[in-house]
């Protein structure tokens, strides 16, 4: 018989918003559930909508100071940590409700909502591939969304990985949908968001009742590099996303594949040595990090079958 992990029931959990604050379906769904919580609601579980970065939403902007969603690593963390910018307070004071990230005392799961200026449509990502817990609750969301597409990016990544607001739960998951403009909220990209949101709590509240989930296999889209846009020596961007690649976020970019363009008329191929499969496209947020988009490649995690400790 195959093994199963027995896991705990999920007690607590919480559904993060405007960690950028001009991401806004995250936040106006956070301000919507704050005053009206029945829609997310499950029996036995705390689900905690809050507002990661108010400053940042207030003036409707990524950030004040410094990008919340890259300081949540131990240097920061720490209470003596000198540096004092909004968003490191701001992480400290979060991480002192939800966390402390790595303890006993963190939350269960949070559910932490972003937008991109990319075609990605409904992403969930992902941080650690041995997550049994999660990559279940990801298929069961995934299965749920169908036949809309819903990808999973898993960022785990030597170099490459960020220490997340989310980081501090026990289970953390980015819920990241578009297109949408910076400052923008659009219909489509709300529902979508909502949906994944309310699948997410229901398979919580199917775990807690004793249903076992089965041993599953999920198709992963697995960060692997960032591609930086060409730039001058006053550091000015060069070429630009190609319009054959702009929006084809998850196809495949082969190489020799048109990536950038010229204002004077040059094209620039994809020079990598195999089929990769590109991601945040043109994301608005990530000119000022000089990345203009993100390389994966697609593969398969299996996760065993998991089912919640019998209540004493
Ligand atoms: C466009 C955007 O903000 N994306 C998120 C992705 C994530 O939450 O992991 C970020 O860069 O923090
Ligand atoms: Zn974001």
């Amino acid at each position: 018989m195959a093994a199963r992990q027995v896991v705990n029931s999920v007690r607590r959990v919480a559904i993060f918003g405007g960690t950028h604050g001009n991401e806004l379906s995250g936040v106006f769904l956070v301000n919507h559930w704050l005053k009206h919580g029945e829609e997310i609601a499950r029996p036995g579980i705390e689900v905690r909508p809050f507002i990661t970065n108010p400053g940042a939403v207030e003036k409707c902007v990524r950030y004040v100071d410094t990008d919340l969603n890259r300081v949540f690593d131990s240097e920061n963390l720490r209470s003596e940590s000198n540096s004092n910018t909004y968003e490191v307070k701001r992480a400290q004071y979060i991480n002192s409700i939800f966390g402390p990230k790595g303890s006993e005392d963190a939350y269960d799961v949070i559910l932490d909502l972003h937008n991109t200026t990319s075609h990605m449509g409904a992403t969930l990502i992902l941080e650690n591939s041995k997550d049994d817990f999660t990559i279940q609750m990801l298929n069961y969301i995934k299965n749920s969304m169908a036949p809309l597409s819903c990808y999973v990016l898993l960022i785990e990544h030597q170099r490459l990985k960020y220490a997340t607001t989310r980081s501090i739960a026990k289970h953390p998951i980015g819920v990241e949908v578009g297109p949408q403009p910076q400052g923008v909220l659009r219909a489509d990209v709300l529902d979508k968001m909502r949906s994944i949101i309310k699948h997410a709590l229901d398979f919580m509240n199917y775990f807690n009742e004793g249903k076992e989930f089965l041993p599953c296999s999920l198709e992963v889209y697995k960060v692997m590099d960032k591609v930086a846009y060409p730039r001058n020596a006053n550091g000015d961007c060069t070429a630009f996303i190609h319009k054959n690649l702009q929006d084809q976020d998850w196809k495949e970019l082969k190489p020799g594949d048109p990536m950038f363009f010229t204002l004077d008329g040059r094209m620039m191929a994809y020079e990598g040595d195999c089929t990769v499969y590109p991601t945040f496209i043109n994301e608005a947020a990530y000119y000022e990090k000089n990345q203009a988009f993100t390389i994966t490649q697609k593969m398969t995690l299996c996760a065993q079958a998991i089912r919640c400790t019998p209540p004493k």
